[in-house]
């Protein structure tokens, strides 16, 4: 058999191997997009079950990132990814996934109530409030909220750990394939997770007695289950590994943590770094935003803004993977990323402008179509298109720098947000009656930055040719 032979007939040649080891990665990230909004939905609950008031579940909300922005923790996690495998990493990072989520579940469980952690809890690190404002803990903040961000912290790590290992595995098994359809579908099978938990984590809860710790359970055993799947990916991983043997060619040059510098050095890289944290800081931030901004422009109740926004998840999970189709077969990259930031753009001046002076549902919905479109042309194109401008070898830290620097944003963005809120509305004190023009600017601009830096990337890949217009299968 001649060593081309040998390359075709590797576990990933098959159709139905390639598809099952991605069911099994995405299975574990749809669990932890799952669990990363559980609590989104249940605030009011908690404030009366548990008495977490606003600033504690922000902070609770913000120590996701903590550890990952400031612990400089995702670019470790995209060492150990690089140095030790999709594997070892996937299992890792689901058991600290799974670990995390299990401290957040004991802390707002009723067996946390009264117990010796709550005492203990309610003396750790009591900081004050304006301590760098970076904490994710406070004095007088509750105990079992202080607890939760604890696990929710790990959790943190694990789910981008998770996030980083998924895309490294997918390109592993799809590379030459149809790389960017398994990614939009992964991405898909992610939104529907934040679909399903806007709506079920409240009915859960609501099942008699009502409990704020039910839907976390649920959501921790979801996410034993998501090990369970990493665990039998490794299986296949290992066959694939095997079969590759000394045709692989990453281990005839194995990554140096002193490759790095090639990432830090690389202009295109930068350029697809600061796109996507301009992108998604208009994006996840505004997602925490967009339910009270659509009441406060059309005098509807928490539920019928919820149904205007629902469709901004699902109608990205049903396009993405048409679109990732559409990369792989036509290319068209560089394009994409340009017209999502153009779409993004609009949907965010419409908001900040035409909706305050229409009040008008059409005009809420058509913002929000736009924007459904939008977060499915930018992470189509931009997240297949990293291997093409990085060495194979790297990738795995490549992923976690540019998670990193998304995670700055998303850290930074919701409280810059909340400022200029409150600085272009002085003297309102009802939520319902902000007026989001001014924030809905600054949502608009990072929008236009990330455009210039759409049109920069294309530039320079028709000057060096990474093939980001290119299609990902060869005829
Ligand atoms: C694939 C990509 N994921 C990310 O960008 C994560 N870092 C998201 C973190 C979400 C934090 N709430 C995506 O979902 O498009």
């Amino acid at each position: 058999m001649t060593n081309t032979n040998k390359i075709q007939q590797t576990l990933r040649d098959s159709k139905a191997a390639r598809w099952g080891a991605l069911v099994l990665l995405a299975s574990a990230m749809f669990f932890g997009y799952i669990f990363m909004d559980i609590l989104s939905p249940l605030q009011e609950l908690l404030q009366i079950q548990r008495e977490w008031d606003p600033a504690a579940y922000g902070r609770y909300a913000g120590s996701e990132t903590f550890l990952n922005v400031f612990v400089f923790f995702l670019i470790f996690a995209g060492i150990i990814l690089d140095k030790m495998g999709v594997r070892f990493t996937a299992i890792l990072s689901g058991s600290v996934m799974f670990l995390g989520a299990a401290v957040n579940y004991y802390a707002v469980s009723d067996a946390f109530v009264g117990s010796s952690a709550e005492t203990f809890m309610n003396n750790f690190m009591n900081l004050p409030l304006s301590w760098w404002n970076i904490t994710p803990f406070f004095d007088g903040m509750p105990a079992s909220a202080k607890m939760s961000a604890i696990g929710f912290m790990f959790f943190g790590c694990g789910v981008e750990m998770a996030g980083i290992t998924v895309s490294r595995g997918i390109v592993k098994w799809f590379k030459g394939k149809e790389m960017a359809l398994a990614m939009g579908v992964e991405m898909a099978i992610a939104r529907i997770g934040v679909a399903v938990v806007v709506l079920g984590s409240p009915v859960l809860a609501s099942i008699d007695p009502v409990s704020v710790s039910r839907p976390v359970a649920v959501a921790v055993l979801l996410l034993l289950i998501g090990l369970i799947s990493f665990i039998c990916y490794a299986f296949m991983d290992k066959k694939l590994e095997k079969q590759l043997g000394e045709n692989d060619e990453e281990k005839d040059d194995p990554f140096k943590v002193s490759d790095l510098g090639k990432i830090f050095s690389s202009k295109v890289f930068w350029l697809v770094a600061l796109l996507c944290v301009l992108y998604y800081s208009a994006i996840f931030p505004f997602q925490k935003y967009a339910i009270n901004m659509l009441q406060c422009n059309l005098s509807f109740s928490a539920e019928q803004a919820g149904w205007i926004f629902f469709v901004f998840p699902l109608g990205a999970a049903a396009i993405t993977p048409f679109l990732g189709n559409f990369l792989d077969k036509k290319g068209k990259g560089a394009t994409m990323l340009i017209l999502g930031a153009v779409l993004m753009i609009v949907c965010h001046l419409s908001f900040a402008l035409l909706l305050p002076a229409t009040q008008s549902v059409l005009v809420a919905y058509l913002g929000i179509v736009l924007l459904g479109i939008s977060f499915s042309l930018v992470p189509a194109a931009l997240w297949p298109s990293v291997p093409k401008l990085v060495d194979s070898r790297l990738l795995g830290s490549a992923y976690a720098v540019i998670f990193w620097i998304q995670n700055i944003g998303l850290y930074a963005f919701p409280m810059i947000i909340g400022s200029v809120i409150q600085s272009s509305n002085p003297g309102v004190t009802n939520p319902l009656e902000y007026n989001y023009t001014v924030p809905m600017l600054v949502f608009a601009s990072l929008g236009v930055f990330a455009l210039i830096l759409g049109f920069m990337l294309k530039a320079e890949d028709k000057k060096k040719g990474y093939g980001l217009e290119l299609p990902n299968i060869k005829e």
